[in-house]
């Protein structure tokens, strides 16, 4: 109304003076203060406008009846907001504020880089005067915060990878990201419960420990070693770990990496409340080079470490040139332990480091010193309490089900079979439309595997703890070395100093060890 007066009393030229003064009059009596939150800011995405458009599908004192529903793309929720031009309310820190949904037809199209909507959006805030000082900042903080903690609630996990090797995409980004659609929870996960439940409280107590760790003045991050031989479901625990927590996944591939500062710069650009992964630590790198340096002796690796310090020059970050010959990888022990423990490992908070081996005995002593990864998770092969979660999970046996002289066969045919849950869910699977037909045909396999494994005394598997044979490991370790490019003779600083003899005892179930 007041527009199309104006357009009728005024000429064109005096219309936008009278305007700017009508609105200087109002402002001056008014006793309140009016925010702008457009939703493009020139070209740019207003970052506030999305935030504000989550936060305010949060809260519940709406006092318009009308809302606008929306999901976004890989979103598992629906989220509700304020309609074209309705208004709500919303309290903080005792202190009322207004919020409006403002949405205008765009006059023309005014010429920009990429097109911009039909609609001008935006949200505009009132807050008393008085008020202002006192809220405006944190209140705004406050909406960031609770906005990243909508959208993570709502959206899948993202799983980041490091494939693109050291080229940023257009955002300067190091990461690649797809939707981490794992299913795997600590439900599904067939593990021995009591251990599973340790780790499942740990994760909670880490992930509620904020105020624990800036009391003891820890960096919040906590490291978890997985290992155990190949289909006994570490990726799987890593995937039901970042369910769990709700947490985001970096999987970082090192062999991806050519530096020590590249790989600095990867862990920068991780978000917080995430878990980076290095899977098979064993077989990246220069740990790859270890049977080349076989001479250096045990004690040596601790030495070796310090060395490689200062070959970095205190802490440059920079290989070494030469180093590893032809541009080569030349990650260094050092810049891997520094990624995980130094300094920059704090340079974002509440973060998972998940490595995983399948055999720990060929580890740095370094790495899996205390304090480095707080626990050392052995993922064994399948055990009578696992294999009930198996069942249960494909077949929907539930405790109690299972006859009772089947269970004692189980029991005793498991340990001798030495079968990973992947092996076991595999004949699962197969026979899944018929209960029976499947624990006959899982009960056969494993008589069948226990048998060959005695017959064969030194076959190639030994059946507990999942310690290959030797000629085994150096083939797996020659194919490994195989899928690498081929390399100079690299760092001389990591020893073989886990010597064979050094090897941990085969445990039968699966171990926590807490550092
Ligand atoms: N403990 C487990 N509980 C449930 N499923 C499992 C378990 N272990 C293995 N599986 C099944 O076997 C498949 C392979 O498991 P997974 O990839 O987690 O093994 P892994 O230990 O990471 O093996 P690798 O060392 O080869 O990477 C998965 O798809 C999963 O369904
Ligand atoms: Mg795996």
């Amino acid at each position: 109304f007041c527009q199309s007066l104006l357009q009728t009393v005024f000429p064109p030229e005096l219309r936008f003076a009278f305007v700017k003064l009508f609105n200087k009059i109002f402002h001056w009596f008014s006793s309140y203060y009016y925010f702008d939150i457009t939703e493009i800011d020139g070209v740019n995405t207003n970052e506030l406008y999305n935030a504000v458009q989550l936060y305010l599908s949060s809260t519940v004192s709406i006092s318009g009846s009308r809302l606008s529903l929306t999901r976004a793309l890989n979103s598992s929720a629906i989220t509700f907001g304020l309609s074209n031009n309705d208004c709500m309310v919303d309290a903080f820190n005792g202190v009322t504020v207004l919020w409006e949904h403002v949405v205008t037809q765009r006059q023309s199209q005014t010429f920009s880089w990429r097109p911009l909507p039909e609609e001008k959006r935006g949200f505009t805030l009132r807050i008393k005067k008085k008020d202002k000082y006192l809220i405006l900042n944190s209140y705004l903080d406050f909406i960031m915060d609770k906005a990243n903690e909508i959208r993570r609630k709502n959206q899948d996990r993202l799983l980041y990878t490091n494939s693109r090797g050291g080229s940023l995409d257009s955002r300067g980004h190091p990461w690649e990201s797809v939707p981490f659609k794992h299913p795997s929870t600590f439900d599904t996960l067939a593990m021995d419960p009591k251990v599973k439940k340790e780790i499942m409280n740990d994760l909670k107590d880490f992930a509620n420990g904020q105020a624990f760790y800036q009391k003891t003045g820890r960096a919040w991050k906590r490291g978890y070693l997985l290992y155990g031989p190949p289909g006994t479901g570490k990726s799987s625990m890593i995937a039901a770990m970042a369910n769990f927590l709700g947490y985001d996944i970096y999987d970082l591939e090192l062999t991806e990496v050519h530096t020590n500062s590249e790989l600095r710069k990867l862990l920068m650009k991780t978000s917080s409340k995430s878990i980076i992964v290095i899977e098979d630590i064993d077989c990246s790198i220069n740990l790859t080079n270890r049977k080349k340096n076989n001479g250096g002796g045990g004690g040596a690796s601790a030495r070796t470490y310090y060395d490689s310090m200062e070959m970095r020059g205190g802490g440059g970050g920079v290989s070494v040139p030469g180093e590893e010959g032809g541009g080569g990888n030349s990650i260094t022990l050092s810049g891997l332990l520094n990624f995980t423990d130094g300094l920059w490992s704090c340079c974002g908070s509440e973060r998972i480091f998940v490595f995983t081996t399948n055999h720990i005995e060929k580890l740095d002593p370094a790495l899996l010193r205390s304090g480095r990864m707080d626990m050392h998770i052995f993922m064994s092969h399948c055990s009578y309490p696992a294999l009930k979660i198996l069942l249960k999970n494909y077949l929907g046996y539930e405790e109690g089900d299972l006859d009772e002289e089947i269970g004692k066969e189980f029991e005793g045919v498991l340990e001798k079979a030495g079968m990973t849950p992947a092996d076991v869910s595999e004949v699962l699977i197969k026979n899944r439309r018929d209960k029976g037909n499947a624990v006959r045909e899982l009960l056969e396999a494993l008589k069948a595997r226990a048998e060959k494994n005695n017959a064969g005394g030194g076959s190639r598997e030994k059946v507990n703890g999942g310690h290959d044979l030797e000629e085994e490991e150096e083939e797996e370790e020659q194919e490994k070395r195989a899928l690498e490019s081929p390399k100079e003779e690299g760092c001389d600083f990591v020893e073989d100093s886990c010597k064979k003899g050094d090897e941990k005892d085969p445990k039968e179930d699966n171990e926590i060890i807490e550092k």
